[in-house]
């Protein structure tokens, strides 16, 4: 007797990598596939630093074999689910609150706060919710719909005036993306120039910088521990107000100075230790 097959369907001849996108990723798959892609653009860069471009071109074989960053966000949004600890701007919505800079209500008289959130990944997150007393202007380096513009930080225009800036830039898990510790003392370096001057201050607080990584990032490093970030900051003129551990992330809120000190910091070893890892901010 003749077997009748099923017809197969469309999604069967489809990668892996685009099947996983639709379809629910667990946490061990989430992770398997941020780490992976975290790993390959280091690979790359390290690649590209060497002039090696064959291997370059592999590697960005291998980035799409995973996914690209399409992939990755997607893996990423799923981790800011409810079921998964939330989206960590619930966190700078807390000190917000705390600072009376979001009240009870929304207060539509005066103007919002202006907020650059990097690296977004959703127009519908906790900092969202409060659209009459803070502004966010979005930008990601893939955008994932209407409301995020697609833009490189590091290549978003200077602003002309003191009114094109911001009064508070949100750098969550973007900084832990910059695949080199240069690259990530850069970051870091530009984000001043992009803040509001401190004399035109509408809070004792702001203008600030809320910045989140990975715990392992300070926790867990052979290069940085939290003094040595607080050490850091401190000398980009960032002064720390309020910080928040949770069992995977730390997040941080600075305060602007308006200078800063332009000292280096160099790859340095502070501690070692079986199962750390190598995570540094190099500032040159
Ligand atoms: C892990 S996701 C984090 C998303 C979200 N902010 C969060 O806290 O879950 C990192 C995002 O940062 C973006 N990104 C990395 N470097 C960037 C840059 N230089 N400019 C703009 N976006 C960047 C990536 O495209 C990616 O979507």
């Amino acid at each position: 007797m003749a077997i009748k097959r099923r017809p197969k369907r469309l999604a069967h001849g489809r990668p892996p990598a685009a099947k996983r996108e639709k379809e629910h990723m667990s946490s061990k798959q989430t992770r398997t596939i941020i780490r992976t892609h975290h790993r390959l653009q280091k690979e790359l860069a390290a690649a590209l630093r060497s002039g090696d471009i064959r291997l370059a071109d592999e590697i960005n074989t291998k980035i799409e074999k995973n996914g690209g960053l399409k992939v990755y966000q997607a893996a990423s949004k799923l981790g800011q689910s409810k079921s998964r600890g939330g989206d960590s701007s619930k966190v700078l919505v807390e000190w917000l609150k705390k600072a009376e800079i979001i009240g009870a209500k929304e207060d539509a008289s005066s103007a919002p706060y202006r907020l650059l959130e990097v690296g977004a990944l959703s127009t519908e997150n906790e900092i969202s919710k409060y659209p009459r007393t803070i502004h966010v202007k979005r930008i990601d380096l893939n955008s994932q719909g209407p409301g995020i513009q697609q833009q490189d930080f590091m290549e978003r225009p200077l602003p002309a005036s003191d009114d094109d800036k911001f009064d508070i830039i949100s750098l969550s898990l973007v900084l832990n993306y910059v695949p080199e510790p240069v690259g990530r003392g850069e970051m870091l370096k530009r984000i001043g120039s992009f803040l509001r001057q401190p004399h035109n201050r509408r809070s004792s607080m702001l203008p600030a910088l809320f910045l989140v990584l990975p715990l392992p990032c300070v926790a867990n490093s052979r290069y940085l521990d939290e003094d040595a970030l607080l050490r850091m900051m401190r000398n980009l003129g960032f002064i720390l107000e309020e910080k928040k551990n949770t069992l995977k992330l730390c997040h941080y809120l600075f305060s602007w100075t308006g200078k800063s000190d332009n000292k280096r910091a160099q790859k340095k070893l502070i501690r070692d230790g079986p199962g750390m890892n190598n995570f540094c901010i190099v500032i040159e």
